[in-house]
């Protein structure tokens, strides 16, 4: 396990420990607010000139976040820009008094109300950072809404203040940032969907946390991993072997589709293709044989025998003949018994949307006799059928986490912020998404890019179902870039599976069986 800045993602406990570790090998604690700070300011004028936002407000706090916009106010101030600093609450922690006291030798002016800041074009929100303990109430709570009622620009300094910063939860209210800088490592507030509209844009101030550091503290407990390019391309099944065929490349079965639900078993095709898998096949009710081979002409499609209502009454299949069994985008909950036989199964298996349905129906103890891996890939609400003893609680991270050991399951929950969590204690999060994926049959897709991805990786479970969100999320992204977010429907998403894929990885050097080996 390597420890890195930019990968790994801490709670608040946490952060104050790695802090304590720097601090107490010898670094100042005024060194490092003055080097976070700095580089905030730095990063600060690159998006906010003075030509466009020459008159800034500042809301200092009574501790090191409070101590934090001092500094930055201090170097706006030295730049040119306007700075008025407002500073609600009396008693500040040492270090920010001293740097209050500093900025007032530079002749900045502590404002008496807030009001005096309101012709400002933007606020630095440097209220709470981390240390944020209770809820906010009376005077700070009345502060916190009156500035985001100016619906000005505003710039958070960690966290916008007033947001928990492991749950993301609204403490009472909270600072609405149109801009946060988050200090040196990712806190878990940032990948929490509660927290997301309180945030705005998000970008890491890298102050120069080493390894080192980060492994002391962190080694104990289960790595949450922030998934990028670089996590995931060492698990990528490319470049393919020289001498390799279709079946070494695995073979996927997906079990999908009702008369009712045709839809579901095309998107969940589509995304195995996008996967690059080598055999796929698509168990169906007969009457949708002919609609899936025009659609996904290479799948072998199964046509299974039919209930009246036209759901997938029986499988004359055998299972264990397939390496992954992905299982439930458009089946109905008609038949348990499909759902049942696939559990009896002895290979990995990916279960959504119907199926899921059916497991909470069936009870989530049913997949304690599994010998093989299980993945289930809820949304919120069927997260809540499956573990209604979690559904209490918003903190999506810790409750998939939870859902993950009470199960046994690789747990995906989806979301703004797709959360995934493997029973060996493996968590990873997808840092970016749109929200053009809010449509129905996205998650169809992303079902059918995990079976492909895990017959072809399975070794790994948990890395290919991340792998798989990723790229899902990457080429929503990318094809909401091109067509707008109102532009990204099932089969478009799957379409750009393969530029976002391309985007992730260096190209594939020419001489891997290609044109190189002729020279
Ligand atoms: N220690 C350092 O040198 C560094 C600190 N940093 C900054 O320091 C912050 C953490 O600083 P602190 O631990 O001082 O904590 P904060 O500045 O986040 O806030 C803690 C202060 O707020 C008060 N408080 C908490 N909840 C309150 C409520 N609901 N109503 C009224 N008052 C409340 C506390 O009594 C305490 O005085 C980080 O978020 C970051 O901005 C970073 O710059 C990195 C370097
Ligand atoms: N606001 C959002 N921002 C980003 N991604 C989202 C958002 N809402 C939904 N998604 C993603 O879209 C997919 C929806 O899946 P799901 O709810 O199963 O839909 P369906 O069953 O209709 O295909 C999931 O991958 C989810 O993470
Ligand atoms: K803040």
């Amino acid at each position: 396990m390597s420890y890195n800045y930019r990968l790994n993602v801490v709670n608040s406990e946490q952060m104050r420990r790695i802090e304590g570790a720097i601090f107490a090998s010898g670094m100042p604690v005024a060194a490092l607010m003055e080097k976070a700070a700095l580089l905030t300011a730095q990063q600060f004028k690159k998006s906010y000139s003075l030509a466009d936002f020459p008159k800034i407000g500042v809301i200092v706090g009574p501790g090191h976040n409070g101590g934090d916009a001092l500094v930055i106010a201090r170097e706006l101030h030295l730049a040119g820009y306007q700075v008025s600093l407002f500073c609600p609450i009396a008693k500040l922690k040492d270090l920010t008094a001293q740097q209050a006291n500093y900025v007032k030798h530079l002749g900045l002016i502590f404002q008496k109300t807030l009001e005096s800041l309101e012709d400002c074009q933007l606020i630095i929100d440097g209220l709470f950072g981390f240390g944020l303990e209770r809820t906010l109430s009376g005077e700070i709570a009345e502060l916190v809404d009156k500035i985001n009622s100016w619906q000005k620009p505003i710039i958070s300094i960690d966290i916008a203040s007033g947001i928990h910063t492991d749950t993301g939860e609204v403490l009472g209210t909270a600072i609405k940032a149109t801009h946060t800088f988050c200090l040196g490592l990712w806190k878990r507030a940032f990948f929490q969907d509660l927290a997301l509209p309180y945030l705005g844009k998000v970008e890491l101030i890298d102050i120069g946390i080493s390894p080192l550091d980060l492994e002391t503290i962190l080694q104990d407990s289960p790595p949450i991993l922030r998934v990028n390019p670089d996590l995931i391309r060492p698990y990528l099944p490319l470049p393919r072997p020289l001498l390799t065929h279709k079946y070494q490349q695995g073979h996927l079965l997906i079990i999908c589709g009702s008369r009712r639900y045709a839809g579901g078993a095309i998107l969940a095709g589509l995304g195995a293709r996008g996967s690059g898998v080598g055999m796929l096949s698509i168990a169906v009710p007969a009457a949708l044989k002919s609609l899936l081979i025009s659609h996904l002409p290479e799948a072998l499609i199964i046509d299974c025998p039919e209930t009246a209502t036209g759901a997938i009454a029986e499988l004359p299949l055998e299972l264990n003949n397939y390496h992954v069994l992905a299982c439930g985008p458009g089946l109905t909950i008609e038949n348990p018994a499909i759902i049942e036989q696939v559990l009896d199964s002895d290979k990995p298996i990916i279960l959504d949307a119907d199926a899921l349905n059916i497991l909470a129906q069936l009870g989530i103890e049913k997949l304690s006799s599994r010998q093989n891996k299980t993945i289930l890939t809820p949304h919120w609400g069927e997260f809540k059928r499956l573990f209604p003893n979690l559904s209490g609680s918003q903190d999506r991270i810790n409750i998939t986490q939870k859902a993950s050991q009470q199960s046994g399951a690789i747990v995906l929950l989806k979301g703004a912020r797709t959360i995934i969590a493997s029973p060996e204690g493996k968590m990873y999060i997808i840092p970016e998404s749109t929200s053009a994926l809010a449509r129905g049959g996205s998650g169809d897709v992303l079902t059918g890019l995990i079976g492909g991805f895990l017959t072809q990786m399975p070794d790994n479970p948990p890395e290919a179902t991340a792998l798989a969100a990723y790229l899902h999320a990457q080429a929503g992204i990318l094809a909401a870039k091109e067509r707008t977010e109102l532009g990204v429907d099932g089969v478009t998403l799957a379409n750009y599976l393969f530029a976002a894929l391309k985007d992730s990885i260096p190209p594939a050097p020419l001489d891997k069986g290609g044109r190189g080996d002729q020279n």
